[in-house]
């Protein structure tokens, strides 16, 4: 039977002296051990989801559920929902606050009161994991943009949460770097971390997403398996959100001949081009 770990209930959350709400009555489920994509226009209430999801903003209507248990937001309950849900801001340097990476890798650690000894192994194996291990006494301003992301990471999955929330995490990587990103990614959620992805790329999402979750004015429109959402051709246009650009070859209206060959082609294409 299908696990929720985090679900939003009815949720509102507007900003201050901003008529529009960001969430106008989000309900919105995240399914355990699923790699899940968020996708919608700019302003369509991502990032804001993330801030409420891991209870960096409270609900100003309707309610968070963590594995079945409403969220409470006293000091202690929000140190322990940190731990559990990670959060990936898009850009780095909202992450990044020590001077090196060993430091940065270690602030939520120490922030923890774990003893000493516990820290530095933990921040050793995050060094390894990540691949930082060369650039463990480097100061983090003087690392490049994908170094930068992948201490962020490691930032985050060192106090191993249940739940990553990475906010368009490929923005500005090359190709190289994206496709590092995504190994790691897949190594994470091999490990048991629940992932959920807010990103602008649909071929992305195609190719590594197993559940896509598709916003539009604060409210979720559209939740399925990529096949299934990115079927629905008139809905995303209506929306102007397009579909992957293997879809658009495949499914183009040019296309009129239904031959069962052709079908069968288009689905080892379409499973072919999954990561
Ligand atoms: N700090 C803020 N103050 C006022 N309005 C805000 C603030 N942050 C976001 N908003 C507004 O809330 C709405 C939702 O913004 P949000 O950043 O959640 O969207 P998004 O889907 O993440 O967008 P993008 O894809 O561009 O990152 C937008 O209308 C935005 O202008």
């Amino acid at each position: 039977m299908q696990e929720w770990l985090l679900e939003f209930e009815q949720v509102y959350y507007t900003y201050p002296g901003v008529k529009q709400p960001a969430l106008n009555g989000l309900t919105l489920k995240i399914p355990a051990n699923k790699k899940c994509a968020l996708i919608g226009l700019n302003g369509c209430g991502k990032t804001t989801l993330f801030l409420l999801a891991n209870g960096l903003y409270k609900p100003q209507k309707g309610s968070l559920v963590w594995k079945g248990n409403p969220l409470k937001y006293d000091r202690n309950s929000l140190i322990q929902l940190r731990q559990k849900v990670g959060l990936i801001f898009q850009d780095p340097e909202q992450q990044l606050v020590a001077s090196t990476v060993e430091e940065d890798i270690s602030y939520g650690l120490c922030n923890l009161g774990l003893p000493e000894a516990e820290i530095q192994y933990k921040v050793e194996q995050a060094l390894l994991e990540f691949g930082l291990r060369e650039l463990a006494e480097r100061p983090v301003h003087h690392l490049s943009l994908g170094q930068k992301k992948r201490v962020s990471i490691a930032d985050v999955m060192v106090l191993q949460p249940e739940l990553l929330l990475l906010d368009e995490p490929t923005a500005y990587l090359d190709t190289l770097h994206t496709k590092n990103l995504m190994a790691t990614l897949k190594k994470i959620h091999d490990s048991g971390t629940t992932t959920l992805m807010a990103t602008h790329d649909l071929d992305l999402v195609y190719r590594w997403a197993d559940w896509v979750f598709v916003m539009d004015k604060g409210q979720l429109v559209l939740e399925g398996k990529p096949q299934d959402v990115f079927a629905k051709q008139d809905i995303l246009e209506e929306l102007q959100l397009g579909v992957p650009l293997v879809y658009e070859l495949l499914f183009s209206k040019e296309i009129v001949e239904e031959e069962p060959a052709l079908e069968q082609l288009r689905q080892r294409i379409l499973k072919s081009f999954r990561y």
